[in-house]
């Protein structure tokens, strides 16, 4: 479960790039995190997964405060960022291999979890080669696998599915369902429309960082007044005048 409460964050004491968000995503969910370019998704999760502080405002994760509680919160949670341009000179393995130490696992389950993931991802190939040499998608699954193989109980992705190729983001987005559907949490940022409407159990649309809209695909169509797509409703939405 991941809540915020009035949380606000601005760069350089200018712009609100977050302005009063308040949001609960609870357990057994897939909730995706919609808006335009700039509008604060990244912000956002920056501050849920403890790498910049609000400058006012709450973060719970599984009742966790990432400010006060912050290891236990960051315990909670493993985290995809948007850029998976990291630790390039390691090799596939020794990355995944790190993240498990860094969170844990025990030897006995390692090398199965880590086969299991690479056979998921088609990566098995792969791990013995520099994350230097992956393509933009191998880079994606790898950070992916890193987070997965010390099985956090909430997922929180940055734009996950950008680069994947089509059975590799079905792979992901079948484990996002079966994560949600064992009762525990995903919540990602996404740009494309047509997966936050087949996927999501409620989405969010944030523009200049405030909310404008958090529900149920279907119950945005009931407060719009109209049944045209979520991509429609979006457009509508985070029109500027
Ligand atoms: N480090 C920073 N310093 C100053 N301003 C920033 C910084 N990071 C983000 N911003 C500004 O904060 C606002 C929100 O940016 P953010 O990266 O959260 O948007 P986003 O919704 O993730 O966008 P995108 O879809 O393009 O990734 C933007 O106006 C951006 O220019």
């Amino acid at each position: 479960m991941i809540e915020l409460t009035g949380v606000t964050k601005s760069y350089n004491n200018t712009i609100k790039a977050v302005d009063n968000v308040s949001l609960t995503i609870p357990k057994g969910e897939i909730f995706g995190f919609l808006g335009p370019n700039g509008a604060g998704k990244t912000t956002t999760i920056k501050m849920i997964t403890g790498i910049i502080r609000p400058n006012a405002g709450q973060i719970k994760i599984n009742g966790k405060d990432i400010a006060t509680d912050t290891l236990e919160a960051k315990r909670q949670f493993g985290y995809v960022p948007d850029s998976p341009d990291m630790f390039l000179r390691l090799k596939g393995l020794e990355y995944v291999s790190f993240m498990a130490d860094i969170y844990e696992v025990p030897r006995e389950v390692r090398s199965a979890r880590i086969l299991q993931l690479a056979q998921r991802f088609d990566m098995t190939n792969a791990l013995g080669d520099t994350i230097q040499s992956y393509s933009h998608g191998m880079r994606q699954k790898i950070m992916i696998m890193g987070v997965l193989v010390h099985h956090p109980e909430v997922w929180i992705l940055d734009e996950p599915l950008t680069g994947l190729d089509p059975r590799s983001s079905y792979t992901l987005k079948e484990m996002m369902r079966e994560h949600a559907d064992s009762g525990r949490t995903v919540f990602f940022s996404t740009h494309v429309l047509e997966v936050a409407e087949k996927l999501c159990d409620r989405v969010a649309i944030i523009n200049r960082g405030q909310i404008l809209f958090c529900g149920t695909f279907a119950e945005m169509q009931q407060h719009f007044q109209s049944n045209v797509s979520l991509e429609s409703l979006f457009l509508e939405l985070t029109k500027h005048e």
